[in-house]
């Protein structure tokens, strides 16, 4: 079956689906300022090679003749001044746009390019930007442009993901925050999914908070964990000059932006605990206005420009299957490495009961979300250092079963309150659980013992059997 742009294959026969060694071969020119975008299943890899030309994934550019293999991807590639593509595989939907929001995302780009100039001058931090809007607006694709292009301008800018529904350089449930200073990976798949390319870069260790839960703006935790992130990452940019000249930028859940009248406390703690001076709202005009009213007068220190970009017309819905699919493709390669990348194997071990302490996160009910108590919640920061429970102790059994656990820096004696805000040494997941011998065999991306340090329990992300065998 030929593959047409505009071509919907999900409504191939399942044969033709289930086929993982299709080999369609085809070119694609691009004019300038004009991007293909595909859709490719899981169970499908997409190879794109650029044949001539320049172009780019989502603002990396790709090197040319170079094979990059998509699967579980939904993308574009991009090219400012037109070229040919080698395009070999199956996409679930694949179709050429002659309008894209790149020139305004490039704009975007310059203008942080201008503030990063002045703050060479004054010693201050650099652009501090903030990127809200609805789910799937586009947040996390600007993100990575912004980044890949501050990159190619030989900046060095801390980017902070603060959305639980993907991980960035970590697994789904994580918060974390690196210094980009080599090109965004077009293989590790942050923000969209596993791909592998030709270009090793340089490994990044990212800083990580373990949030675990699938609510986005569950009370007991989001907050603390922003201001938490926001103390390392201004700290950080205090040590660190070309990051502090470069800034950062952070990426949020779209649950953040959706307000409740006109209210968006998150987006209001994020911009007061980062400082940030810099917001770009995806899409929403509501979200816009509101913003814009919000933080309009402010005196100068505080004053922070709000700027609106307009959505891609690529951006795609993601349904919850696809996300489950996303995400444990993202596990995946946090144990085993990228895809076609088996180089890289876990290491197992058998612990027993006694040596892990397992700190459960309790779950809110609604009434006592912060978000749905009367008055929106207020500033209620006081209700989180004010001894409440966050965790619960538990024993290891067979509930813990293919589970996540994140191992935190903190000890096992130390307070709730520090456990939460202590950053992630990594993540271990449970293989086995052997309630008759007590004992637990573990996998770790990492050699060596499991130290016996706090480790938290989380709902979220889901529980992954079969990662292994
Ligand atoms: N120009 C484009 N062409 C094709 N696909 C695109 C384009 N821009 C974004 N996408 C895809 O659309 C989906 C949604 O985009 P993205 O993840 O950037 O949105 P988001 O606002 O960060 O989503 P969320 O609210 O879930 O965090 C992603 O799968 C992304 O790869």
């Amino acid at each position: 079956m030929i593959s047409l742009p505009g071509l919907n294959l999900t409504s191939a026969p399942p044969e033709l689906l289930s086929d993982p060694q299709s080999t369609l071969t085809r070119t694609q020119d691009l004019s300038a300022n004009t991007e293909y975008r595909f859709e490719v299943a899981f169970t499908r890899s997409l190879t794109i090679r650029l044949l001539s030309g320049t172009a780019e994934f989502f603002g990396t550019e790709l090197a040319p003749s170079s094979a990059y293999t998509f699967q579980g991807t939904k993308g574009a590639i991009y090219t400012w001044h037109g070229c040919r593509l080698e395009i070999v595989g199956e996409a679930e939907s694949e179709y050429t746009a002659e309008e894209t929001q790149m020139m305004s995302y490039a704009n975007a780009h310059f203008a942080l390019e201008s503030l990063r100039e002045k703050s060479l001058h004054t010693g201050d931090i650099g652009p501090r930007v903030l990127v809200v809007g609805t789910e799937n607006a586009g947040k996390t694709s600007v993100v990575k442009i912004l980044t890949s292009y501050a990159v190619k301008f030989g900046r060095q800018p801390v980017i902070v993901n603060l959305d639980p529904r993907q991980g960035m350089l970590s697994v789904p449930g994580s918060f974390s925050a690196a210094a980009f200073s080599s090109i965004v990976d077009i293989e590790d798949g942050w923000g969209s999914s596993p791909i592998s390319g030709p270009s090793p870069v340089p490994v990044k260790m990212p800083l990580v908070y373990h949030y675990g839960l699938a609510n986005p703006e569950e009370g007991k935790l989001f907050r603390p964990l922003v201001t938490r992130m926001a103390l390392a990452v201004t700290s950080r940019l205090e040590e660190d000059r070309a990051s502090r000249q470069a800034g950062f930028i952070i990426d949020t859940p779209g649950a953040i932006s959706q307000g409740k009248a006109g209210v968006y406390e998150n987006i209001e703690h994020i911009i007061s605990e980062f400082s940030v001076n810099v917001l770009f709202v995806l899409g929403s005009e509501r979200l816009y206005s509101d913003l814009t009213r919000k933080y309009s007068n402010r005196i100068p220190e505080e004053s922070v420009s709000v700027i609106r970009l307009d959505k891609s017309g690529g951006c795609v819905h993601r349904d919850e299957t696809y996300m489950k699919q996303f995400r444990q493709a993202q596990i995946r390669a946090y144990f085993f490495g990228q895809a076609g990348d088996n180089a890289l194997g876990p290491n197992s071990q058998m612990v027993d009961f006694d040596d892990l302490s397992i700190f459960k996160i309790i779950e809110a009910s609604s009434e006592h979300n912060s978000s749905f108590r009367p008055g929106g919640g207020g500033d209620d920061d006081d209700a989180y250092s004010s001894g409440i429970e966050i965790y619960e102790k538990v024993t290891p059994s067979s509930m813990i079963q293919n589970s996540l656990l994140a191992i935190t820096t903190a000890s096992v004696n130390d307070g709730q309150e520090v456990i939460r805000d202590s950053s992630v040494r990594g993540y271990i997941y449970v293989a086995d659980v052997d309630d008759l011998k007590k004992k637990v065999k573990l996998l770790s991306p990492q050699p060596g013992h499991t130290p016996p340090n706090a480790m938290v329990l989380g709902s979220f992300p889901e529980d992954i059997p079969g990662l292994v065998g």
